[in-house]
């Protein structure tokens, strides 16, 4: 650990807010004073993925806590994201760094194109020596199109900048047997696999009205990561500054994996599937054995409404789901497509229905 060179940090709303509600300053202060440490003179890269702008947006909004409407959190974020990136910019700069915001919603981690932006400009940033600050743009993600947890937007942004260490900072020093605070639970020092998870307890609600997702997001970034090759260390903010010097501290989950194609990783652990297509058997066949792209021919059927661009669900006749996709036709045009040939439809309808329902490329197979 002590090794790796660029490293995500994840910090909580409920490690940056006071009891009463809003940010804390001197947190966030105590924070970015181990992380500006951890920077190394500019040896190693920091990414910070950083919660906190609903928690910081309440109190100045006149909210007592985390509203349950999506329309509310957005103003509360909206309010809360100005003033969280103030303090960091202010905090940073006693350390004579700079910080940049990136906010990213989860089309960003798998549309092609947003894709590459969205790598480009965080190498960019971490080049020119500044610090991204990454959160979710709550402000415009709408259910569909929301990671909703900070902790697998992390998990998604350590696979995207390549980072060899991510660090999940929350309220709690690490992954425990049961709730923490029920006496008698214990610590698990290390997660080798999902055989170490058996018999843990894990909670998903955390402290009332701040966080999000309690530890079940936590240990699900902790997968996400570790099966693309990531090791992740989870423990308290207060404990940050062990956790960058690469001491034991907290929760450690080996990497299982090993790197996988970019931009998939999202459409396999936090796509919301927009809709289904079933297949026939030989399109399974292909899809699943051959890795090829699927076909308008292998279409059977489709259930949803969604459009060219979005994630869908690639089902056998059974209704078993065996791949995700990013579909190429909006739903309204696919029973023109169902089993027909693409040069058939490409003579009667034009050469833009030559393509391919969803291209291999586009394409991770579920396990099953
Ligand atoms: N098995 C467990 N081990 C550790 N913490 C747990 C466990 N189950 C539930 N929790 C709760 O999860 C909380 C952390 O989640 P959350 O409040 O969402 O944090 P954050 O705001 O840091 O993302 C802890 O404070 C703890 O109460
Ligand atoms: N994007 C949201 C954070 C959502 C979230 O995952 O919160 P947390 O569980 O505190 O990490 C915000 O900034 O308020």
């Amino acid at each position: 650990m002590t090794g790796a060179r660029r490293i995500v940090v994840k910090v909580g709303s409920s490690s940056l807010t006071t009891a009463e509600g809003g940010l804390d300053a001197d947190r966030v202060d105590a924070l970015v004073d181990v992380l500006a440490a951890g920077r190394d003179g500019g040896e190693r890269d920091i990414v910070l993925v950083s919660s906190g702008a609903i928690a910081a947006g309440l109190a100045p909004l006149g909210l007592r806590r985390r509203p349950r409407d999506l329309a509310r959190q957005q103003a509360a974020a909206s309010v809360g994201q100005g003033l969280l990136v103030a303090r960091y910019t202010a905090s940073f700069a006693r350390h004579g760094v700079r910080v940049g915001q990136v906010l990213l919603t989860a089309d960003d981690t798998s549309r092609r194109a947003h894709h590459r932006n969205a790598a480009r400009t965080l190498d960019k940033l971490l080049a020119m020596g500044a610090v991204p600050v990454v959160n979710e743009n709550d402000t415009v993600a709408t259910d569909e199109i929301r990671f909703g947890d900070n902790d697998r937007l992390a998990a998604l942004v350590a696979h995207l900048v390549h980072a060899d260490l991510l660090v999940l900072l929350s309220d709690v020093d690490g992954l425990y047997d049961g709730d923490p605070s029920r006496p008698g639970t214990s610590r698990l020092d290390e997660v080798r696999g999902p055989e170490d998870l058996a018999g843990v307890e894990i909670g998903s609600a955390g402290r009332a009205g701040v966080g999000t997702g309690g530890m079940v997001t936590k240990v699900e970034a902790a997968r996400i990561a570790a099966e693309a090759g990531i090791p992740v260390v989870l423990t308290s903010a207060s404990q940050a500054a062990d956790a960058l010097k690469g001491r034991d501290t907290g929760t450690l989950f080996h990497a299982t994996g090993s790197r996988s194609a970019d931009r998939l990783l999202w459409l396999q652990h936090a796509s919301a599937p927009q809709g289904s297509l079933t297949l026939d058997d030989g399109a399974v066949r292909a899809v699943v054995e051959r890795r090829k792209s699927l076909l308008p021919a292998g279409i059977a059927g489709v259930e949803g409404e969604f459009q060219a661009g979005d994630p869908v669900e690639l089902k056998d006749a059974e209704g078993h789901a065996v791949a995700r996709g990013l579909v190429n036709f909006d739903a309204r045009e696919i029973p023109l497509l169902i089993g027909r040939s693409t040069r058939e439809l490409a003579r009667e309808l034009g050469p833009a229905y030559e393509r391919e329902v969803v291209h291999r490329d586009d394409l991770v197979l579920l396990r099953r």
